[in-house]
């Protein structure tokens, strides 16, 4: 058996639905060995972020090599990346790699807590974006990156077709977990749109829904499956993960990662 490994850059989850710690339990799932950079280290839990420590440049690197020139990763993911110094440390090491990068453009948390600086964005646009194998913004996280609001499904294909046409990436899946009705997403690989759709789940236990999605694709990646096959596979965990969600916590659970072995079964409604 060939052993396929991951990498999340990002940032940290204490409370283990979000973040690094929910990347690695993804990774686990879906049996790609796991490994991570942490880039800040943030005090959250269910109700929120209380506080955020970044990293220094000099250690990220040193996480990063100490990982790279050692198990180097059939895929890579970014998460949290909060500083233009760290982004533009992160473009430099992946620019000249053939490795399968994705990005979740993390900038503000369900909370209402901003993981990103404002002036971050510009170079998440034009330094990582450029070398992204998919990109996968919520709608907030699209509106800002393209430039105009989404409001439907027209607009989110507009936006998915602008992050790869202008901005580069090689695919985009926009969510539409912000959006009414079903919960459905879009990918565009650059010739054709592919529309994930599930039902949506009255639950408001979906902290690290973002990082848990793309840790999936990061991980199907890394096995060696197609765009379409990897956010596919995405999509059915996502949904088994928020329709199996847990009530931990006093505010916003985290969704369940072993969601998919309980096909079938009622959830905690008893539903
Ligand atoms: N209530 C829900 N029921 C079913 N699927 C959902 C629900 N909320 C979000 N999703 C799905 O979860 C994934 C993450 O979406 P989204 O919530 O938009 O991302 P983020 O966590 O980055 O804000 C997407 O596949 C989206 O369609
Ligand atoms: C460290 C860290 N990274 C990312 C997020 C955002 O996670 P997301 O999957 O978008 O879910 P919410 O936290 O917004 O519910 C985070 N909170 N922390």
């Amino acid at each position: 058996m060939t052993i396929k490994s991951a990498l999340t850059i990002a940032g940290t989850d204490p409370s283990g639905g979000a973040g690094i710690q929910a990347d690695l339990k993804a990774f686990q799932e879906r049996e790609v060995y796991g490994m991570s950079v942490i880039t800040s280290v943030v005090a959250q839990n269910t109700l929120g972020v209380q506080q955020v420590e970044h990293l220094s440049i000099p250690f990220i690197e040193q996480q990063f090599d100490a990982v790279w020139n050692d198990i180097k990763p059939d895929a890579v993911k970014t998460g949290m990346i909060a500083t233009i110094e760290m982004m533009e440390l992160i473009a430099g090491k992946l620019e000249n790699t053939d490795v399968p990068y994705v990005i979740d453009p993390v900038m503000v948390a369900k909370s209402g807590h901003s993981l990103m600086e404002e002036k971050s964005r510009e170079v998440i646009r034009n330094m990582l974006i450029p070398l992204s194998t998919v990109v996968t913004p919520n709608v907030p996280e699209a509106e800002l990156l393209v430039g105009f609001t989404i409001k439907t499904l027209e607009d989110a294909e507009k936006a998915a077709k602008v992050i790869v046409k202008e901005l580069g990436a090689k695919a985009a899946v926009v969510k539409g977990g912000h959006l009414e009705g079903e919960a459905k997403d879009v990918l565009y690989d650059g010739n054709d749109y592919t529309y994930l759709t599930s039902e949506r789940f009255p639950t408001h236990h979906t902290h690290g829904t973002g990082c848990t999605f793309s840790a999936v694709i990061t991980a199907e990646l890394a096995k060696g499956k197609t765009i379409k096959q990897a956010v596919e596979a995405g999509k059915k965990f996502i949904t088994d993960a928020i329709k199996y969600s847990l009530k931990l916590g006093n505010g916003n659970g985290p969704t369940n990662h072993w969601g998919h072995r309980l096909q079938g079964l009622p959830n905690q409604e008893g539903k």
